[in-house]
């Protein structure tokens, strides 16, 4: 079984091309909208339209457990992680603010939430139980989890994506919760580029120096017992991954089979697409990096993915935040092309050829 779509559509060049013509058209200094221009020109690449657009989108978290935050690699309890489901179904957390602002169609799915969630969210119209297991196994002591768990989570992923796709969605944020899950992220991403965990692990939601030494230690030990290949990704995945970083790869895998533009959050979401884009490397067409995470990982994830940001916002907070606050940016490149008066319809008179 494999949710990896093969192959993905292209990107359309003669979208992309009536785009940049219209763009030249505008009552504007060629290229002076700056990397907004190429953000238009992207958009219809990827949609295949001459006038994309992106609203309104989805906005995906996916909700689970790491059997790591026994090792005490975190700021918070594990408890934490089923308490902000139910702040997400309640409408409480920030990317709940972002999704009202947005108008988007907000999901929540838990593929492996280990606690039992608080009393009236399991039912919640907002919650999709797609629990493989009940949280990761700690990678110090085994795989986090098996090879087909990874696949059953990325396929979890997947039907939401098709969910949003059904729906009439036009873009796809993915976004996180899973307390411990900058320790995955940080073991997968040093597995899959083969860089010293010193460089890239960080503080994720907020530990001292002291636990920062162990988390990096705790991260070097579980690599050297696991010994993840970094040529096969979906192994990695398994060995040191997460349910909900599985679950986002697949998620941006089947939108892109539709043509969905994906803004990627932070450090998490990276790593997830990271993990993507080494099952399918053409899946990288498609990406937009919302933001520069704060914590110290994402730079080199950013790097391995030849990734620039559209904003540096010193976030760190994951859930998909990042993304969403980058979502007017790609808003405003459609509302450009589609809404904007060119030299002709103003009268305007466009440069002269000679000066
Ligand atoms: C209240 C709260 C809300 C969050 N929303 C996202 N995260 C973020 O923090 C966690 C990763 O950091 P670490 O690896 O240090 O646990 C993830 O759940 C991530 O989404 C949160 C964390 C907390 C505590
Ligand atoms: O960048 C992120 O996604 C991030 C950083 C710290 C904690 N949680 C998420």
């Amino acid at each position: 079984m494999s949710v990896i779509p093969d192959p993905l559509p292209q990107l359309d060049s003669i979208a992309a091309e009536r785009a940049m013509r219209r763009l030249d058209r505008l009552t504007k200094p060629p290229g002076s909208l700056g990397r907004l221009e190429r953000l238009a020109v992207e958009l219809a690449a990827i949609q295949a339209e001459a006038l994309p657009r992106v609203s309104p989108p989805a906005m995906l978290v996916f909700a689970a457990d790491h059997g790591v935050a026994a090792e005490g690699v975190s700021a918070f309890p594990q408890a934490v992680t089923a308490q902000m489901v139910a702040n997400f179904t309640a409408g409480g957390a920030a990317i709940n603010v972002f999704a009202r602002q947005h108008g988007a169609r907000l999901e929540v799915i838990d593929v492996g939430v280990a606690t039992p969630l608080p009393d009236g969210t399991a039912d919640h119209p907002l919650l999709v139980s797609e629990r493989v297991r009940l949280g990761t196994a700690n990678m110090l002591e085994g795989d986090a989890m098996s090879r087909d768990e990874a696949q059953q989570a990325m396929a979890a992923g997947g039907r939401a994506a098709e969910r949003a796709a059904a729906a009439g969605c036009r873009s796809l944020i993915v976004g996180e919760m899973g307390i411990a899950n900058t320790t995955a992220s940080s073991a997968l991403l040093a597995a899959l580029t083969g860089k010293p965990v010193a460089g890239l692990v960080g503080p994720g939601t907020g530990i001292d120096d002291e636990r920062l030494a162990h988390k990096r230690a705790v991260i070097e030990r579980a690599l050297a017992a696991r010994q993840p290949d970094p040529a096969d990704p979906l192994g990695a995945l398994a060995t040191v991954g997460g349910l909900e970083i599985a679950a986002m790869a697949g998620a941006l895998l089947v939108g892109a089979s539709h043509r969905l533009p994906l803004i990627v959050d932070g450090f998490i979401a990276t790593v997830a697409a990271l993990v993507a884009c080494r099952l399918q490397p053409s899946l990288r067409d498609f990406l937009i990096f919302g933001h520069r995470s704060r914590e110290p990982g994402h730079e080199l994830a950013l790097q391995a993915l030849d990734a620039r940001p559209l904003l540096d916002f010193e976030l760190r907070l994951g859930e998909g935040t990042g993304a969403a606050l980058a979502f007017p940016l790609l808003d405003s490149a459609c509302r450009l092309l589609a809404e904007r008066a060119t030299f002709d319809d103003a009268g305007i008179e466009t440069a002269s050829v000679d000066g």
